[in-house]
């Protein structure tokens, strides 16, 4: 059993408190689903929980700032704060260079700088002295009025706001290097993704896009993750009659319907996809407005100003890049797209398919991972 102190993410300190207690109290119930909490409250601003569990997993909880994991004590005075704190650290900063970082919130009579100068200089004689600027160790000491938190390590948390607190996401999810990304930035925004994948690449890709979605469901504050996989040959047959330039535009299209069609199902307001602009030729500006006219839900491309190196760097950082690196390009994906689609022609071309949507996604297979 130990006390947890979290700190939410800047942004949320900035809400109404109305807003911001629903925002905390999904925070909680997020991180109650990495770790055990007997019990938790509120102090100024800092979450402080009872907890059992491994608290690294902490660093995977959007709408977390930083965290420790720390002693609480009771105290009235300056000298019995410090006399708790040299039980604590002496053992830390013996033979060290060491440093004092104290935070004060609430009325007191003393400043944080009274407290760490009386506190360093108990643990002086234990020390090899104190150097603020590169200590090897550093005594933490959060005073919240007449308690303070000791502590010798904090730990980053991912920011963000709390999964599920922004509302859902149809998230076009091929499974690629750039899709996972897109979905754990929408996650970052608090959103829950709801995955669409078209198979074109039978069982290899659909095994490939489960083991992503567990990669990303680390950081999903517990929500489950669905899927949705659509049948992807039935649509190449459709595809077939088309002019063989407007392939690549036309299954956009398709593509991103069925997320509408989607999001109307599931109650999500947008649709998330991982282009770039530019990226390829069916991601130029004009083949993006080609792609989505007509199209209800606001479309979210996160990654739409990065380049591929920052897109590569997420991806190693959140754990997806190993495997969107085995997943193979699809050839109706990969064929020749023209890079300034005219509506007008993608329209006509259009005319002559008719596809079921509600049936397509009827008949899809759902997992939840
Ligand atoms: N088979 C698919 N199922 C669902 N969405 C897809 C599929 N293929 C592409 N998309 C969506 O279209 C976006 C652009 O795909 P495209 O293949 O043009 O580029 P990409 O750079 O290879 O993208 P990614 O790395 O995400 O596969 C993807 O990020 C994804 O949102």
């Amino acid at each position: 059993m130990g006390i947890i102190i979290v700190r939410p993410s800047g942004e949320l300190a900035i809400k109404s408190s109305y807003v911001r207690r629903i925002f905390i109290r999904k925070l909680v119930k997020n991180i109650s689903t990495q770790i055990t909490v007997s019990k938790w409250r509120v102090d100024q601003g800092y979450i402080i929980l009872e907890t059992e569990g491994d608290v690294s997993r902490l660093s995977y909880v959007f709408g977390i700032s930083y965290f420790y994991v720390a002693e609480e004590i009771n105290f009235s005075t300056i000298q019995e704060l410090a006399h708790a704190a040299v039980e604590k650290f002496a053992e830390l900063v013996r033979g060290k260079k060491f440093a004092v970082r104290v935070r004060r919130t609430g009325e007191h009579e003393f400043t944080s700088m009274d407290i760490a100068r009386e506190v360093g200089k108990l643990l002086l004689p234990f020390s090899a002295g104190v150097d603020l600027e590169n200590p090897e160790a550093i005594v933490h000491i959060d005073v919240i009025q007449n308690r303070a938190y000791l502590y010798s390590e904090e730990h980053q948390g991912p920011n963000g706001f709390p999964v599920g607190t922004t509302g859902k996401t149809v998230v076009l999810f091929s499974g690629g290097l750039d899709s996972p990304v897109a979905t754990w930035m929408m996650m970052k925004r608090g959103a829950k993704p709801i995955l669409l994948n078209v198979k074109l690449g039978g069982e290899l890709q659909k095994n490939l896009v489960i083991d992503e979605i567990k990669v990303l469901s680390k950081w999903s504050g517990g929500e489950k993750l669905k899927v949705y996989f659509v049948d992807g040959l039935k649509i190449s047959t459709y595809l077939s009659n088309v002019n063989k330039f407007l392939r690549v535009i036309t299954l956009k299209r398709i593509m991103y319907k069925l997320a509408d069609f989607l999001g109307r199902k599931t109650g999500a307001y947008s649709i998330t996809t991982g282009e770039s602009l530019s990226q390829v030729s069916s991601q130029t500006m004009k083949n993006l407005f080609v792609s989505e006219y007509g199209i209800n839900r606001p479309v979210f491309r996160p990654l739409i100003g990065m380049d591929k190196e920052e897109i590569v760097s997420i991806s190693r950082k959140i754990g997806t890049y190993e495997l969107s690196s085995k997943m193979p390009e699809y050839c109706i994906i990969s064929s020749k797209s023209t890079v300034r689609a005219r509506l007008s022609e993608v329209l006509d071309n259009e005319k002559d398919i008719n596809i079921d949507y509600k049936d397509l996604l009827d008949h899809a297979e759902v997992l939840e991972v």
